[in-house]
């Protein structure tokens, strides 16, 4: 089956390409600018249209998070409308749209994890841009999988993990906010989920699945507790290391309000897809051990 992915050079679709190595059966082909640009939407649908793919997943977004503040047309023209002509592209070549979405289309109130039946209540300009992209792709295409993600990481991109290790290169000690509580989610794991889900939708006119779902990573821990995670891990293979100490979101101000509470629960994808994500500490260890030799390298000298 051909999967296409837009947002080519992004965490998720590049993971999305190394990952699909490991299904012989599946081609990957990843769109992005200026061929595919989602503020330019005469150039959606004959850019998906030219590679007739099986799938298409739609990982391409506006994703500053503080600039979407001062920017917020462009941001809503490709989280919202941008979205949604790739969902309807998708609907007139009669195959099903894989879209992914945030944790920040919740206010971030409560300390339980959101479920898919939560009202969401965007607090920033990319939350409601995204909350905007959500409904256009549910009314291009009902064929449609919404997975809502949080906190994501890679070797690809940039990231939390990069940022840390870069700082630890040069610093003894990094500030890291303590109060705000999430799911770190690693976009190789997220390609997993959606190569399975792939495999069930091939071929299967009968799926009757579609809908929103939630995809993170299994455990919980603030940002603090993840930056701790990742530098212990990297001083344990010989790589970087600086002490966190926790700060409060207030004495880190940012223009967007994020979530205090960014938690998501994933019972649902995992009951109708027999699909669980591996635990948070393993794949933070996986991304960060190939780092030193690779990425972080690059990262460190940029
Ligand atoms: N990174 C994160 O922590 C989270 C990401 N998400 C969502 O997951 C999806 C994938 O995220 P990542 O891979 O981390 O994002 P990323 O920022 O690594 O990649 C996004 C890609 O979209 C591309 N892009 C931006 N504007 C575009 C445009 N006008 N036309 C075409 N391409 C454009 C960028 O060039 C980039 O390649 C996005 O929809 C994002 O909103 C959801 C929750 C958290």
């Amino acid at each position: 089956m051909r999967l296409v992915v837009t947002g080519r050079e992004g965490q998720v679709a590049s993971s999305l390409v190394e990952r699909a190595h490991a299904h012989p059966d599946v081609e990957v082909i990843a769109l992005g600018r200026p061929e595919l640009d989602l503020a330019k939407p005469e150039t959606i649908a004959p850019a998906l249209a030219g590679v007739r793919p099986d799938l298409i997943v739609s990982a391409a977004a506006y994703t500053a998070v503080d600039r979407a503040e001062d920017e917020p047309e462009l941001a809503f023209a490709v989280n919202g409308a941008g979205a949604g002509h790739v969902a309807s592209a998708a609907a007139a070549l009669g195959v099903p749209v894989i879209h992914l979405s945030t944790d920040y289309v919740f206010d971030g109130s409560g300390e339980r994890a959101y479920s898919e039946d939560d009202e969401p209540a965007p607090r920033s300009v990319y939350g409601a841009s995204k909350l905007a992209g959500e409904h256009a792709v549910a009314r291009a295409n009902p064929r449609h999988l919404i997975l809502r993600t949080a906190w994501v990481y890679s070797p690809f991109g940039r990231n939390f993990v990069k940022t840390m290790l870069k700082l630890a290169a040069d610093r003894d000690e990094i500030a890291v906010v303590a109060d705000q509580w999430g799911n770190p989610t690693s976009a190789l794991d997220i390609a997993d989920a959606i190569l399975h889900l792939a495999a069930m939708l091939h071929g299967n006119k009968g799926f009757a699945s579609f809908g929103v779902y939630h995809l993170a990573g299994t455990g919980e821990t603030n940002w603090s507790g993840f930056a701790r995670h990742i530098l212990d891990t990297s001083q344990a293979f010989g790589g970087p290391y600086a002490a966190v100490r926790d700060i409060a979101t207030a004495d880190f101000p940012t223009k967007a309000r994020r979530p205090m509470n960014s938690r998501l629960s994933t019972e649902k994808f995992a009951a109708i897809f027999a699909w669980n994500v591996p635990e948070w500490r393993k794949s933070t260890e996986t991304v960060v051990r190939r780092l030193p030799g690779g990425e972080t390298k690059q990262a460190l000298n940029a």
